[in-house]
């Protein structure tokens, strides 16, 4: 056992509302998902005590050097006598293993949960595997990234992300409550879907286009055979429509494999997609050199289709919030273009808040070194981007309001 130093025991659950109260909670798996749990839990002294597994040394060691635990372990079985709650942060096809490592270390009344991207298998398994008395709620947070391990775990992962539990007739009422009141205590938006439609759902919204950005990086990498330059030309449109292809393969194996039928599905509703696309497209034609011809081509009947097809997706991409984490309200943004220099962004931080301003997300978009950048700023509230664009235009700042 390896332990934190001075870590501080509070815990602040007496303070939700619901039935049990987790004091100690073991994390099975400190990576993206249970690193950025661990360290809301640790970090917010949320629970008494978070005790993290991961098999990876150095992910062990860099798990008590950021609070991400109280103190880790190496074998989940050393790590789950005592908790209350048991978070499985693996990916989804290691888990029967790690179950049946730990099942005769659980006591009656735990409850055990799990972060995996799919859920009707998961909660298959898990009736399968664990004795009665251990009462088990899915879970799923709909935040990530294309990273891997604690690296690229983050205190404030969760913090208004949407936190998908699956209860089934089977769930113990008491422990979805308390699994529930814990995630909103760490800043996630709790919503309850049944497993399969949860798996159908993101079958649409995360693993589709998870393999979408995998087969556009597989065409660039054949085509570059014939135009080698091609990568290089790689602006905005292809690196956001593929960020998620560097994700962890054995993570998407996983989801794949127990998610098929759904991801099947949907992609044949892709495949269809593109079909219409590539039937309008055709239809268009060649446009000739001419004005005149580009000019009749444009007041074609073929040509409104496809414009008609590309207006509709237009007009529905740009009803999804920008920058919100799953359904939730979009953040009001601003954006600031400012000399390279020491201190401008305290400079402007310190100017919001002297006016009552709070901001609530902030990204560096583009810099020329020792010249200028511009930076987006996001507010919660519309008159908070309004109050931040009169205060730092008055500041002589170039600000632009989205
Ligand atoms: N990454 C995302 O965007 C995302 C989002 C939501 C849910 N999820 C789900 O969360 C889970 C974890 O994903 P992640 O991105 O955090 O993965 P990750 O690769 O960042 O972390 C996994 C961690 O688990 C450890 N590990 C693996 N097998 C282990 C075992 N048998 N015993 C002990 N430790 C083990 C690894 O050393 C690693 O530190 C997956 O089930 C995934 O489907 C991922
Ligand atoms: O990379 C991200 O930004 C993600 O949020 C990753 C993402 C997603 O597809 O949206 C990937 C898998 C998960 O199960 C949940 C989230």
């Amino acid at each position: 056992m390896e332990q934190a130093e001075g870590t501080v025991r509070h815990t602040v659950q007496e303070k939700i509302e619901g039935a049990d109260v987790l004091r100690r909670v073991a994390i099975i798996g400190l990576g993206v998902i249970g690193g950025s749990l661990a360290m809301a839990l640790t970090q917010g002294q949320l629970v008494d005590e978070v005790i993290g597994v991961d098999r990876d040394e150095e992910t062990r060691k860099l798990a008590l050097a950021t609070r991400a635990a109280h103190r880790v372990e190496a074998y989940a079985a050393e790590a789950v006598a005592e908790a209350d709650l048991v978070v499985l942060a693996t990916p989804v096809r290691t888990y029967p293993a790690i179950i049946e490592s730990i099942v005769h270390r659980l006591k009656p009344g735990t409850i055990v949960t799990d972060v995996g991207s799919t859920k009707q298998w998961v909660l298959e398994q898990m009736g399968r595997l664990l004795p009665p008395g251990v009462r088990f709620v899915g879970g799923h947070p709909m935040a990530g990234s294309e990273k891997q391990g604690i690296r690229g775990a983050d205190r404030y992962l969760l913090e208004n992300a949407v936190y998908v539990l699956t209860p089934d007739a089977d769930t113990d009422a008491g422990a979805l409550q308390a699994v529930e009141n814990l995630f909103k205590a760490a800043g996630a938006r709790v919503l309850q879907i049944g497993a399969e439609e949860h798996d159908r759902m993101v079958a649409l919204v995360s693993h589709l286009p998870h393999m979408m950005a995998v087969a556009l990086v597989e065409t660039l990498s054949e085509a570059a055979k014939e135009y080698p330059k091609a990568p290089m030309l790689a602006a905005g449109g292809f690196r956001d429509t593929t960020r998620v292809a560097a994700g962890d393969p054995q993570m998407w194996v996983d989801i794949a494999c127990t998610n098929r039928e759904p991801l099947l599905h949907m992609i044949g509703c892709f495949r269809n997609a593109l079909d219409r696309l590539e039937a309008q497209i055709d239809a268009c034609g060649g446009c000739g050199s001419s004005q005149e011809r580009s000019r009749a081509s444009d007041n074609d009947t073929s040509v409104e289709a496809l414009r008609e097809t590309l207006a509709h997706a237009r007009e529905v991409r740009l009803s999804i919030p920008r920058k919100a984490k799953g359904i939730l309200p979009g953040i009001h943004e601003i954006v600031v273009t400012v000399p390279d220099e020491p201190g401008v962004i305290g400079t402007m931080a310190r100017l919001l808040g002297d006016n009552g301003v709070n901001i609530a997300d902030i990204e560096i978009l583009r810099v020329r070194e020792g010249h200028g950048g511009t930076i987006r700023i996001g507010f919660y509230e519309a008159p908070d981007a309004d109050r931040a664009v009169e205060v730092l235009a008055g500041a002589g700042i170039i600000v632009k309001r989205w």
